[in-house]
């Protein structure tokens, strides 16, 4: 069953395009990646799936109701973690969450213990005396307190570190294991590849592709950035999968798409001082992609 079907969304702010003629379904029991960079359109088609903003043109329906004009019946099943997150700052975070709470039919006492324990999150302190990321675990107990169907979260691992970052993600697993759908918005495609199952990727408020995470999987793109000494790169330039190269005296830099144990021998043999390896940006990626589907 599809528990999200979005029909030929589009959202102008004024003339400012938001999105344009979005369509797709996201089933019951998934996760789902929503992906895109900055501007592409996320929060806008989130917004619109929450009844926070309306529709130009198009529909949503949500566990097969209008996201309009059921907005209320919809909300309650919903957990919706937004991408900045603001507070009453005079408040404990303990009265904050029991306010939230307040809002539902069910008795969220035991949860709101459950995920502050496994979030380290101290229920005693000032909201104004938070972290960036500790004000996030806020944000998550907040979304998934009262046990929603749907837990739709937008950009929500900004703030968190490492390690927290790896427990909210198990978290995640384990309310997908207990039949959660699960709408993950980023803009970083490594988090997207490790958690869901399929992946939408907007770009300029359109819609550019939608798969299985297992299609998408084997596409890992590294940025290399390389300090060389005086020798030829020559050998190594030539692995297959380098694109984007640039030169500036003594620093190289590429796009390297592919098995790592296939450039590790070259690099290996090549005059290095130094070497960075980073996940390339969203838009890199993109530009990689488009530049692969032109060649078609
Ligand atoms: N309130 C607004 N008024 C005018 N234009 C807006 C407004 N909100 C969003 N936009 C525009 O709509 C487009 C999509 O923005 P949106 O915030 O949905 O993108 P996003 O993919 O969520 O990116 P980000 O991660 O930066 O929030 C952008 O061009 C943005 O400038």
């Amino acid at each position: 069953m599809n528990i999200i079907e979005i029909n030929g969304l589009t959202k102008y702010y004024g003339k400012h395009r938001g999105v344009e003629d979005l369509s797709f379904s996201v089933k019951e029991g998934e996760i789902f990646g929503f992906i895109g960079p900055n501007g592409a359109g996320k929060s806008t088609t989130i917004r619109t799936m929450l009844n926070l903003i309306a529709p130009t043109k198009g529909s949503i329906e949500i566990f097969g109701k209008d996201s309009r004009k059921d907005a209320a019946l919809i909300a309650e099943d919903i957990g919706y973690l937004p991408s900045e997150v603001y507070y009453y700052e005079e408040m404990k975070v303990g009265e904050l969450l029991a306010y939230s709470a307040s809002f539902y039919k069910k008795d969220c006492k035991k949860r709101i213990a459950e995920l502050s324990e496994l979030l380290e999150l101290d229920l005693s302190r000032k909201i104004e005396d938070l972290s960036y990321g500790n004000r996030k675990k806020v944000g998550i107990v907040q979304g998934l307190l009262h046990d929603p169907r749907l837990i739709i979260l937008d950009e929500p691992t900004s703030g968190l570190d490492p390690l927290m970052q790896q427990k909210f993600f198990h978290l995640l697993k384990e309310e997908n294991e207990r039949g959660k759908t699960i709408f993950f918005s980023s803009h970083i495609l490594s988090e997207v590849q490790k958690l869901c199952h399929r992946v939408a990727i907007l770009r300029e408020g359109h819609l550019v592709k939608l798969d299985e995470i297992n299609n998408l999987r084997d596409e890992s793109y590294r940025r290399f950035t390389l300090e060389t000494k005086e020798g030829s790169l020559e050998e190594l330039l030539a692995v297959e999968g380098i694109t984007h190269v640039t030169r500036e005296n003594h620093t190289v830099s590429f796009i390297y798409k592919g098995d790592m144990s296939r450039i590790l021998p070259f690099l290996a043999q090549a005059p290095l001082r130094d070497m960075l390896i980073e996940e390339p940006s969203l838009e890199e990626v993109f530009l990689h992609y488009y530049e692969k589907e032109d060649q078609k």
